[in-house]
């Protein structure tokens, strides 16, 4: 399990390990050097700065510990105000004889072939500047292969901000957790290959954090599928949506549905796609209704109203348009009783009736950042700057309410339960993408009819489908829709 947490809930889990449960901080330490230093490859001319906290006393510890490697190692102590750990961990290598570098940087630093960047961590308190600056820019413009530890020095843990300037890392090893700040902002940018290193701090230390989406939790969260189970036992899904001019987005997420192992599929549509989507796809069956000029008439609301209560989940507005009927038709399915999932044209129709998602049945709602502000007082920059806090918000305004919030990473969120999953891929960022994982998740919540676990099944197989052999450019929703079979399969055996 890897968690993600705030500087402050990090900082918190250290104190609580070290003062509540008697867990000595150097212990913690020997932890973190001994697993980073599995990140140090052999025989090279390795060099660790170290500035003057925690951050950089993991740096002296790894320096002893590639010393019995017999690495070609050297630490250099950017500072003579040191914290009492790092003060231990110097005095450990005096007792030794290993010298420590304190002078002249740029010499010491020319031709190593790895530098570990132990500068700054999680106690980064304001904007590098002065020798610090001048630290990382030497470190910045060498051809060695950067690992930093815990963060690239200069990122900030929480907003993911750079405070001055920071290291370019080729590899980050995250301590403990990872921080939010790896992940949003500059964070994916400057911290390169992100791992995260266990330094024994139990995960219960952590009240609050957000779970990474992996393999293995979402392979959990996959819906068991009985060997004697049948339609009915799979869900009997009906699908809202389509026009004479967005027919292919009911009709993606229709198909992917199917794919995903739904039980039965209705789709409800305008009248003039019945017979396009009869041609397409034989599977699902089709309830045809009422239109004007290519999208849902005002009666159609009156028919889904009569037709909803026998279908378990129902799934409103891929390509439906925007208008009055759209809103009427949103506000009929979130007021019945049924499990409901919400996409697209039908988030926009919430924007003036946000009260319709404190309802008690289950209910998922799908927006990327834009359409997230019509549901909360954020707008598109501040979504996108923090999804997180974003989603957190969303969370306690509506908290029966599913959120699978799609920006530059994806987060799921109910109640007091956030899951982050980070899989960035241009392959997926296409017109028809957003409308496979809403057929995946409908699929999966047919099954496992718990909206979190369908969420973190749907969002981790619709990121299986985009990895082809093909190049991302060329992949259109009908290869992603293809490989879903196989993208669950994979995951079940894993
Ligand atoms: N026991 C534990 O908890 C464990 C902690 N671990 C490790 O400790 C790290 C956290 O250690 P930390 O709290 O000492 O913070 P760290 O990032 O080393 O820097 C603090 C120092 O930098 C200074 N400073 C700040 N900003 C500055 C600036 N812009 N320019 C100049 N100076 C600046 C700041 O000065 P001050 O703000 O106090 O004036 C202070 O002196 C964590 O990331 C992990 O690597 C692991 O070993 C596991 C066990
Ligand atoms: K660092």
């Amino acid at each position: 399990m890897t968690l993600i947490c705030t500087k402050d809930q990090a900082r918190a889990a250290d104190a609580c390990a070290i003062q509540d449960h008697h867990i000595p901080s150097l212990v913690l330490m020997e932890h973190a050097a001994m697993e980073t230093c599995r990140y140090v490859p052999a025989g090279q001319k390795i060099r660790i700065v170290c500035g003057p906290g925690n951050n950089g006393a993991d740096g002296l510890a790894m320096t002893r510990l590639l010393l019995q490697r017999h690495e070609d190692v050297s630490a250099f102590l950017t500072s003579d105000h040191l914290s009492d750990d790092e003060q231990t961990q110097l005095d450990i290598l005096h007792s030794f004889g290993i010298h420590v570098q304190t002078e002249n940087f740029n010499d010491w630093l020319r031709d190593a072939q790895v530098i570990v960047d132990c500068l700054f961590g999680n106690g980064l308190s304001r904007p590098i500047e002065g020798k610090y600056k001048d630290y990382i820019e030497a470190i910045n413009a060498s051809d060695a292969k950067v690992i930093s530890v815990d963060l690239p020095s200069g990122l900030e843990a929480t907003t993911g901000n750079i405070l001055g300037t920071a290291v370019q890392a080729d590899v980050t090893v995250a301590l403990d957790c990872l921080k939010a700040g790896h992940l949003v902002q500059a964070g994916p940018q400057v911290c390169g290959e992100l791992h995260c290193a266990d330094i024994g701090i139990p995960k219960s230390l952590h009240p609050g954090a957000k779970e990474l989406i992996t393999k293995e939790l979402a392979a959990a969260a996959l819906p068991a599928r009985s060997i004697y189970g049948h339609k009915g036992t799979f869900g009997k899904a009906l699908m809202i949506g389509g026009s004479r001019q967005m027919h292919g987005a009911i009709s993606f997420a229709a198909q992917a549905c199917y794919r995903s192992g739904i039980g039965t599929l209705t789709l409800f549509v305008p009248e003039p796609i019945t017979d396009i989507l009869s041609i397409k796809m034989d599977c699902a069956m089709k309830l045809s209704a009422p239109s004007q000029d290519g999208f849902f008439a005002q009666k159609a609301v009156g028919q889904l109203a009569d037709q909803i209560h026998s279908f378990d989940p129902v799934t409103i507005g891929n390509g439906m348009g925007r208008s009055a009927v759209t809103e009427a038709m949103v506000r009929t399915v979130l007021e019945s009783e049924c499990p409901a999932i919400v996409d697209a044209d039908g988030l926009w129709a919430l924007r003036h009736q946000r009260q319709l998602l404190l309802r008690q049945a289950d209910t998922i709602v799908t927006p990327h950042v834009k359409e997230l502000t019509y549901l909360i007082d954020l707008d598109v920059k501040e979504i996108a700057d923090d999804p997180i806090h974003a989603a957190e918000w969303f969370a306690s305004l509506y908290p029966n309410c599913t959120l699978i919030l799609k920006s530059g990473i994806t987060v799921i969120a109910r109640g007091s339960k956030q899951y982050v999953f980070v899989r960035p891929d241009s392959g997926l960022a296409k017109g028809g993408s957003g409308d496979v994982l809403c057929g995946i998740l409908t699929g999966m919540y047919g099954q496992a009819k718990d909206p979190l676990t369908a969420a973190i099944s749907a969002v981790y197989v619709h990121s299986l489908c985009a990895k082809q052999k093909k190049d991302p450019a060329g992949i259109q929703p009908e290869d992603w829709i293809y490989r879903i079979p196989e993208a669950i399969g994979t995951l079940r055996r894993a």
